[in-house]
Formats: C-alpha cells, structure tokens, sequence
C-alpha cells in the first residue's frame, strides 16, 4: 500500500524528540520471512522450473542495488546439472533436452549464496539421482525451504549444514508448512528500542535465530529477557557503541548492518563496522550523516563515533535496510525528518509505521 501511495507522490514522514518507545504491553507478532518480499524472487524460480517443465525463463534477478549481485553460481550450477543457459535482453533462458531429466551432480560454490542454494536445492530435488551442494549456505531461510521441501516429498540429508546431499524424486506434492518468522524484522525492531529507549515485546520469534544479533545488543547495554518463541527488550540509557563485521550465517546478518550503525551513530563511544558481503552497502552514510551523525567510509569499513543528539533533516532512502536504519535515525533525531523514496522499506516490512505508532513512536505518511 504504502509503495503505491508513494508512486502517487506521498512520502514517509518520521519525527521525534529523543523519543523512546514503550511498547511493553504491545504484541509485535513478527511476520513470515519473504511473505512481502518479491523483486530479487524470479531467479528462485529458474531452477525448479527447468526441473519440472524443461525449460524456463526469467528475468535477471532486481533487489536492493547494495552491489552487483551476479547469478553466475546459479547458472553454473544448472549446467553441470545439464541445462543449456543463455543470457539474452536481460532474460535467463534455460532448457534440458526434449524427455530428459536434469541431471544430480556435485556442486561445489565458490562462495556462499543464500538465492544460489536455495534455487538448485529446489532444482535437485526433482533431478535424476543424487545431487551434493557443497560450500551451501546455512542461512535458517534456507533450512526451512529444505524442511518444506522435504515434507514435499523431497529427500535431502544434512539440512542446516554446509553439505547438502539430495536424492531426485520423480513429483513433489502439496504440504502444509509454517513459515519462520522474519529474523531481520524482528531485529530491526530489537535495534529501534535500543536506538531510542524503551521496551518492546515480540511474539512468534525464535531468539536462536538472533543469536549474535542478541549479543551485540547485550553488549549495546540492553536488557533482554527471552523465551522459546518471544524476545522482551528494555532499554533505559544511550547504547555503547559496538562493533561487528557481516559474514554468511552463522555471523553477524549483512541484513542488521544498516541498522545496528543507526544505534551507533547515537552510542558512547565509537565502533567499526566491517561490510564483507556487498560492495556497495554504505549508502545510508551520508544520509545519517545528514541527521548529525559522525561516520566515515573508507572501502568496505566504517567508522562511527557515536554523538550525543541527532536532529531531523530530508533524508534519502536507498534501500531497503538504509531506509530501515534513517526510520530508526529519525526516531532518535530532535525535530522532523523526513525519508523520501520510502518505498524501499514496503519490500521488506509489513506496517512498520503502524507498528511503530504502536510502540510510541509518532510517524506518518503523507501526500504532498
Ligand atoms: C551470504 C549472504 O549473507 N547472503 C545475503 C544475500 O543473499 P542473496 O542470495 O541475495 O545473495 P548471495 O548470498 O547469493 O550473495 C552473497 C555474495 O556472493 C556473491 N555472489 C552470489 C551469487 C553468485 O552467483 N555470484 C556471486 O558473486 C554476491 O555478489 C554476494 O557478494 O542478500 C540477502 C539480502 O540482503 C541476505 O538476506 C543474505 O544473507
Ligand atoms: C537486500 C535485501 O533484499 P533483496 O535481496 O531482496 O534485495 C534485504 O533483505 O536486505
């Protein structure tokens, strides 16, 4: 809704006044991982539709323009499996000859990939015989698709390892299956409160999948109490700055990253944070630094020193978690901000403005 407001010309508005945000008696039901997320989806389905009909073509794959983010593993990967593939206007054409199966094979990544995993999990599962992914990411996202898959029908062994082996099934059939929640969400909620202040209680999240995501908020100084599906977070004084370096599961997500500067644009003290997945995911930068904030980029390394206020400005959203993180800026920054090209945070959260008015916070959209 709010992207299509937005292309009408309306835009995000976040003003604060050192607020806090006191969401204690408030249920923050996180949502279904991907359920709102679709741009970067149409290579997810290059390799079970080969899989399944022969042939496919797809659309080379948009998302958040955070780096290159090539596809060639993907590709490479359905070769050996025997698909022809050819890049044509943008296009990924991919077939298997006319009555033939693709073939198992051993896949070994030369990098960890999240979408590159999970398309030629799908792909294996219906190929004739066995398949090996090795160097396969470990990403809890990609442990529930392997679940689901396996409740397909599917046979695959070493779920949540870096070792998948899959034994082709001629058909998959229907399941009924629960989406995890939505770690990033869950976490940039977690950071807003410890950015601002206050307390806030999710439902439906696992805190094993926030696991370092919790410590560094631990160290950030806030209170977390936890159980089997819920996280309580309460933060009553400025964070301390902390450091991190994103890396694949199990480390620190690239996905917190914007987020977790935005806390420290405001902590005690000062931290470095190290990008190592994307090339180009510091564009929040500047933007921050709009608001008063003391960072300087240098390459895939940033350096923040936390300052005692921020104070609102027009800001520009860039993506979708650098639009998270100018949410959270403006939350904390004395006076109105305003985030225009907000529509990159509807592709990744489900009525976060309305979700944060719950908390306290006093944000709104608006046509101008
Ligand atoms: C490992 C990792 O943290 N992946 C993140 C990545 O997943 P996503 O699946 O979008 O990206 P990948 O995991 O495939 O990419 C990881 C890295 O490998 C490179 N690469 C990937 C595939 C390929 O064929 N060639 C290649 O060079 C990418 O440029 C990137 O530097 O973005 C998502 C959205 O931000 C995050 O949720 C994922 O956590
Ligand atoms: C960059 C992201 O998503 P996508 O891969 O869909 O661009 C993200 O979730 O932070």
């Amino acid at each position: 809704m709010l992207a299509l407001l937005t292309q009408m010309g309306v835009r995000a508005e976040v003003s604060g006044q050192a607020m806090t945000l006191d969401g204690s008696c408030v249920d923050q039901p996180v949502a279904p991982y991907e359920l709102v997320k679709t741009m970067r989806a149409s290579i997810l389905v290059l390799g079970p539709l080969v899989a399944r009909l022969g042939e496919a073509r797809v659309s080379l794959p948009g998302g958040c323009t955070i780096g290159a983010r090539p596809v060639e593993q993907h590709i490479k990967g359905l070769q050996l499996m025997g698909a022809q593939v050819e890049l044509e206007h943008g296009y990924i054409n991919a077939r298997i000859k006319q009555g033939t199966r693709l073939k198992g094979s051993r896949i070994i990544f030369d990098m960890i990939t999240v979408t590159g995993t999970e398309n030629l999990l799908m792909a294996a599962t219906l190929a004739e015989g066995e398949t090996v992914l090795e160097n396969a990411a470990r990403e809890p996202e990609v442990a529930d698709l392997a679940h689901l898959l396996v409740a397909m029908g599917a046979k695959i062994d070493g779920i949540g390892t870096d070792q998948l082996t899959i034994q082709g099934v001629d058909r998959l059939h229907g399941a009924r299956h629960q989406v995890i929640p939505d770690r990033i969400e869950a976490g940039t909620f977690l950071c807003a409160v410890a950015a601002a202040g206050g307390d806030i209680m999710l439902r439906n999240i696992e805190p094993m999948l926030l696991d370092v995501v919790l410590n560094k908020l631990c160290e950030a100084g806030v209170r977390i109490e936890s159980g089997s599906n819920w996280i309580r977070a309460t933060m009553n004084q400025r964070p301390s700055a902390v450091s991190f370096r994103t890396s694949e599961y199990p480390a620190f997500p690239t996905d917190m990253q914007a987020q977790f500067m935005a806390l420290n644009c405001i902590a005690v003290g000062a931290a470095q944070i190290i990008e190592t997945i994307f090339e180009n995911r510091f564009m929040h930068v500047q933007e921050l630094n709009r608001l008063g904030a003391n960072i300087m980029a240098d390459g895939n390394t940033a350096f923040v020193t936390g300052v005692e206020h921020l104070s609102g400005a027009r800001v520009m959203a860039t993506d979708l978690r650098a639009s998270a993180s100018l949410a959270i800026a403006g939350l904390v920054a004395e006076g109105e901000t305003l985030i225009e090209r907000i529509y990159h945070l509807d592709r990744g959260y489900d009525q976060m403005e309305q979700k944060l008015s719950a908390l306290g916070a006093r944000e709104e959209t608006y046509d101008l």
